[in-house]
């Protein structure tokens, strides 16, 4: 048989790394994990137990206790903590605003990249993983990397638009510039592109341009490795 395929699809905020991994996954039968959901869900705990998610001593004293189970359908991916699917609540505007604070504290990426490479290792066909250190640091031997990027100014105006414009480009945009930095500046794992990773920008791709693009990129890769 032949080996499971792993996609690693990094990159900031807003480039349109779920949309696509999703899509990427259902189009080839492969498995999907978002790992900035776990992130997500383990920030959503700290705040719902009143951690003070700014003291970097608490949130590692805790880091082990919370329980995060990932879905891997791309058609339905879902995620609980301790038993509560909190699929809809990590996206609230609180969960975003202290999700970089909880993503920077070793203790949490230990624990999550555990999760992550078990993930990877149980699915059966190979899975698509998206993140921020996917092709870096969790699955480095990955059989494809993607990095995708876009303009600040597009990514701003995709999440505003996804807020019903609720909150504004130029708020949105200082927000995912401030949460971009912090996830770049950090001392464990950073956002980063990996040196062997494809650079993709969405900036002016429609999203099926997008896809079509990272399967071509898998399928140009498999041909060399099968
Ligand atoms: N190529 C694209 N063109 C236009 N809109 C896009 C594109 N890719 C994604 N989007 C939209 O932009 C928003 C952010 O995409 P998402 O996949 O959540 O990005 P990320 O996971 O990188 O934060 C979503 O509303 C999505 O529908
Ligand atoms: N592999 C990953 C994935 C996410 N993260 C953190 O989790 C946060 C939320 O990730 P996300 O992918 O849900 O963010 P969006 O692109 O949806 O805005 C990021 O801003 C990072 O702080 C990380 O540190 N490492």
């Amino acid at each position: 048989m032949d080996n499971p395929v792993i996609v690693a699809i990094d990159g900031p905020s807003g480039t349109g790394k779920s949309s696509t991994s999703k899509a990427v996954a259902a189009k080839l039968g492969l498995s999907y994990l978002d790992t900035g959901a776990q992130y997500r869900a383990i920030t959503w705990w700290m705040l719902n137990n009143g951690i003070d998610v700014n003291d970097p001593a608490a949130v590692a004293d805790t880091a082990g206790k919370a329980v995060v189970v990932s879905g891997t359908d791309p058609l339905d991916p879902q995620i609980s903590v301790d038993g509560v699917d909190v699929t809809m609540p990590i996206r609230s505007q609180e969960v975003t605003a202290a999700v970089s604070a909880v993503s920077a504290v070793p203790e949490v990426r230990s624990r999550m990249v555990e999760y992550q490479r078990a993930a990877a290792a149980s699915a059966a066909a190979g899975i698509v993983v998206e993140g921020r250190d996917i092709g870096t640091t969790v699955l480095p031997d990955a059989t494809a990397k993607i990095f995708l990027t876009a303009s600040a100014a597009v990514r701003a105006a995709r999440r505003s638009t996804e807020l019903n414009g609720t909150v504004s480009v130029a708020a949105t945009q200082e927000a995912l510039t401030r949460r971009d930095a912090a996830d770049s500046g950090r001392k464990t794992s950073p956002l980063a592109m990996a040196a062997d990773a494809v650079e993709v920008d969405t900036s002016e791709l429609t999203l099926d341009q997008v896809v079509d693009r990272v399967v071509a990129l898998v399928e140009q890769k498999l041909a060399t490795v099968r």
